[in-house]
């Protein structure tokens, strides 16, 4: 089995690839403190990974002390980071340094390049907010980076003075109490960000929704959206395959 591990801007999830099963995903919160004891004690249940394919974008005293972990685990287990390239598995990337395109975002396109047919508009709700399309050719057409959900309600909390700051159920409506209008405010500007910019790029044959707000922002949108929370795993997969 092939050990896929997706490092994000605040969270870790790991999945288990074996032959003919569905990805199981694992998510961790790294910056809670005896995270790494926790996943030793799982990981070391688990039996020893034919390849360890790694995709992180965050700072890289996380992506070493979980790298550090591997490795004095399964000393044995081939490690790959792969980075963005020009071009792979049939897509062409648009960044002028292609690698520069974050990792996640670049697995992504692979995934939506190889399992959705046609044109596809990939939005990852996640730390950060990104929105990348990709032709029915392999050709990504550019990308967009905006705050995401958590990072907007932060960055109010940051430079206002008074701001209270607690999670409600947020709803695309006017509030009457400060943390509900500032949770609903953010979805609204999460929502209207992504139909505004949608609405102004070609149509798409698929809108897929990938990140930890792809469901909440998916239920407040008018368009038509795909949820598809694995698309980084499935394009670490693609990456394995090709090794193999
Ligand atoms: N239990 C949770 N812990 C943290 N964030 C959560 C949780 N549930 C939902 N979220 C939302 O998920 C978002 C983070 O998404 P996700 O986990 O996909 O990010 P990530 O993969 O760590 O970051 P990146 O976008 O940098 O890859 C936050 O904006 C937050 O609003
Ligand atoms: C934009 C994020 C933070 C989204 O997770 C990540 O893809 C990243 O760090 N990218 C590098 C910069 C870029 O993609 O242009
Ligand atoms: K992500």
């Amino acid at each position: 089995m092939n050990l896929l591990i997706d490092i994000g801007n605040s969270r870790l999830k790991w999945a288990n690839e074996q032959a003919g099963c569905g990805l199981s995903v694992t998510v961790v919160d790294y910056r809670q403190t005896g995270y790494l004891a926790d996943l030793r004690e799982i990981w070391r249940s688990l039996t020893v990974p034919e390849h360890l394919l790694v995709a992180s974008v965050a700072e890289s005293a996380v992506t070493a002390e979980v790298l550090d972990l591997a490795n004095s685990l399964w000393p044995h287990t081939p490690t790959e980071l792969p980075l963005a390239a020009a071009q792979a598995f049939g897509v062409t990337n648009a960044y002028q340094n292609p690698e520069k395109l974050g990792i996640d975002r670049w697995l992504a396109l692979l995934a939506a390049h190889h399992y959705y047919p046609g044109s596809c508009c990939i939005v990852d709700c996640g730390t950060a907010l990104t929105i990348d399309l990709i032709n029915a050719d392999g050709l990504h057409l550019g990308g967009l980076i905006c705050p995401g959900l958590m990072v907007m309600k932060k960055a109010l909390l940051a430079n206002t003075a008074a701001l209270e700051f607690e999670r409600v159920a947020p709803q695309l409506m006017l509030a009457d109490t400060t943390a509900a209008a500032i949770d609903n405010g953010v979805l609204a500007a999460g929502a209207g960000c992504i139909e505004a910019i949608v609405s102004r790029l070609e149509p798409t044959d698929h809108i897929l929704l990938c990140g930890g707000d792809a469901s909440l922002l998916a239920g407040q949108l008018n368009l038509n959206v795909q949820i598809d929370a694995d698309l980084v795993f499935k394009g670490l997969s693609i990456v394995a395959a090709g090794k193999a």
